[in-house]
């Protein structure tokens, strides 16, 4: 038996604002942050020890993994990064309101591209370093980048292929140490954690537009030999 905690990260400075984050890499607000120191102080209670903790290459979740395994005591605990527990890439819907788009596209579409399994945002055009969103430029030139293969490299997804490019790593990494009896800690995002909880939880393409995951509260799973859930709780301060 092996313990399995998702937290999503904190508020970021563009979940604030109400933008489309997706791969552009915000920083945490200060409600973010404590969020986030929250969520360590709520595994403190709960007294589990990690073995390993995962995140994505995205400064928001990394932060708030390291914020709340301090809070936990356990900054020590050994972390792998890996862009494929990055936050879905949403196209050329990062960086514009959300109610803005909602009031253009409509808010049927808007939660559609938000929350359907298969449906595909607006797709950037092209890789091209020269396009900026707010300032940051796409991150397919951004170093962190450098060992993904050329064509990985999203112009935008949908939670389908959020899961598909998720597993690989899933399989390769977290399913290991969780059949080696390790608990497991994964600091990441919304709908990165949305489509592994689908996966473990088996919820249908259908009921997957109803799942939300909220910032910095960590899902704790107890998870048999075959990974097979066994009990599951969120908590919450
Ligand atoms: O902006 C994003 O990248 C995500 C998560 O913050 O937004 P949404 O909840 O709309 O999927």
């Amino acid at each position: 038996m092996a313990k399995l905690v998702l937290i999503r990260h904190g508020q970021s400075e563009w979940n604030a604002l109400n933008l489309f984050n997706g791969w552009v890499d915000t920083k945490l607000s200060d409600k973010g942050i404590q969020q986030a120191k929250d969520a360590g102080e709520l595994l403190a209670q709960e007294g589990i020890e990690f073995d390993q903790a995962y995140t994505s290459v995205l400064t928001r979740a990394i932060t708030t993994l390291h914020l709340a395994l301090e809070e936990a005591g356990q900054l020590y605990v050994p972390e792998t990064k890996s862009w494929r527990l990055n936050e879905r890439h949403y196209g050329a819907l990062q960086g514009q309101n959300k109610a803005e788009a909602a009031e253009k596209w409509g808010d049927d579409q808007v939660h559609i591209w938000r929350r359907s399994y298969d449906v595909l945002p607006p797709m950037l055009d092209s890789y091209d370093p020269e396009v900026t969103v707010q300032g940051k430029t796409y991150p397919a030139f951004d170093r962190r980048y450098a060992d993904v293969p050329y064509g990985d490299l999203p112009l935008g997804e949908n939670l389908k292929i959020t899961l598909e490019r998720v597993l690989p790593f899933w399989y390769s990494n977290i399913a290991k140490d969780l059949k080696a009896g390790k608990n497991v800690v994964i600091g990441a995002h919304g709908n990165s954690l949305r489509a592994l909880v689908k996966h473990l939880e088996q919820i249908s393409d259908d009921e997957i537009l109803g799942v939300e995951i909220a910032n910095g509260q960590p899902i704790v799973y107890d998870l048999d030999d075959d990974l097979s859930i066994v009990s599951k709780k969120v908590l919450t301060k």
